[in-house]
């Protein structure tokens, strides 16, 4: 980012770094020193959630002819890429959506970076790729039987990393995030999402008074209280493994990786719940609904790879914290316009 970058560290671009992880990630690589450019179209993301120590440019990753002119003008060595689409049930009702912003963009963008001679990418996948796992946790070589079209368009996208990387002079990690939650601790950054359909975020709006109530989409799961459960993780423990699996890439070139990004535990949607109700001190309206299209019963992380390939340790797993963190965005959101 200014002038603090040493030279031995290419300049990141970042795809998505206007949306709701991409812009903590710019964070956190702006605080580590690094500089940064944001490629972002802004389709859900917001200009303002940029870190204004990054560069901005407003485009599509999919434009393979502004992506290699990026990649020239900013001496770009190494991607994140979080640039795509992101709702479940969304991509049930429209796969040919998550088909062509997930894989065919992505193509493009490998294309381009490839020709430019980017040597490094961190992709974000998902436990998605897992369908319904056999076992729980659930480790990185289990059976990737995705279950919606969302996670078979990030599955197709890592089949294409593996084949590049195999060809090119090229590495990638693909990060499979389990359920991405929490806002940057120091309150410069959360997530902003219109019309979000995470669960976290949704909660803390009702109890911001933004929504009458919650919606419980199924109780009829194989779980304890037949709710479905998922492995939350702080946004900002999971930019922190971004940062720390770039410099992973950039010390073994040789190497690429494939890492679960979860704390190992999960919580079922009642509990959530109840954390946001003894966060906020408010009590929700929960409504019991049928279960909602492509939800898997439950998703939890086998770490143990994460843990052993990178420095990386949790340092804000306690769900309360992370509730906690949303909510405090939530009501700076309310203040605020964006
Ligand atoms: N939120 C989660 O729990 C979660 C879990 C697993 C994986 N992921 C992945 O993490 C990534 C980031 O997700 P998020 O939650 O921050 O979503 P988000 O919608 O907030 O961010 C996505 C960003 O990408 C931009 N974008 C979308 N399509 C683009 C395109 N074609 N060209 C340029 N920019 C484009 C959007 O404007 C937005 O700023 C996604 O790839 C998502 O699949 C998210
Ligand atoms: O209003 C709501 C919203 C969600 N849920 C439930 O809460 C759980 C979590 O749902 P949600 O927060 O929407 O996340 P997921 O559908 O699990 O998907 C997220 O987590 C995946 C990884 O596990 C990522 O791949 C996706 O991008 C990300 O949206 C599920 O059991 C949902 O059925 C509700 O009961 N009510």
């Amino acid at each position: 980012m200014t002038d603090t970058n040493p030279t031995d560290r290419p300049t990141v671009l970042v795809t998505g770094g206007a949306g709701y992880i991409g812009s903590h990630a710019v964070l956190a690589l702006g605080d580590a020193g690094w500089r940064v450019v944001v490629l972002d179209n802004l389709v859900t993301g917001f200009r303002e959630a940029v870190d204004p120590r990054a560069t901005f440019v407003e485009g599509a990753i999919e434009d393979m002819a502004l992506v290699a002119q990026v990649i020239a003008e900013h001496g770009i060595g190494a991607i994140m890429h979080f640039a795509g689409s992101v709702v479940v049930p969304e991509s049930v009702s429209d796969p040919l959506k998550y088909y062509r912003n997930n894989t065919a963009a992505t193509r493009n963008l490998l294309e381009a970076a490839i020709g430019a001679g980017v040597r490094h990418l961190l992709f974000s996948s998902t436990a998605a790729t897992y369908g319904i796992p056999q076992a729980i946790p659930v480790a990185e070589d289990a059976p990737k039987v995705p279950i919606n079209p969302y996670g078979m368009s990030k599955l197709m996208t890592e089949a294409m990393l593996a084949d590049v990387a195999f060809t090119h002079p090229f590495n990638y990690g693909a990060l499979r995030y389990f359920n991405v939650a929490g806002a940057d601790p120091q309150g410069r950054a959360g997530q902003s999402t219109a019309g979000a359909t995470h669960l976290i975020k949704i909660a803390c709006e009702a109890a911001c008074g933004k929504r009458a109530h919650v919606s419980v989409y199924g109780s009829d799961y194989a779980t304890a209280d037949g709710t479905g459960v998922r492995d939350y993780i702080h946004v900002a423990d999971l930019a922190a493994a971004h940062v720390l699996a770039l410099e992973a890439l950039i010390a073994s070139p040789e190497e690429s990786f494939t890492l679960n990004c979860g704390y190992g535990r999960g919580f079922s949607v009642l509990e959530v719940l109840d954390s946001v109700e003894r966060v906020s001190g408010v009590t929700l309206d929960r409504r019991m609904e049928p279960r909602r299209a492509g939800d898997p019963d439950a998703l939890v992380a086998d770490n143990r790879a994460i843990l052993a390939r990178l420095p990386w340790r949790p340092a804000l797993a306690d769900l309360d914290t992370i509730v906690g963190h949303a909510l405090g965005w939530e009501r700076q959101l309310r203040r605020n316009s964006f």
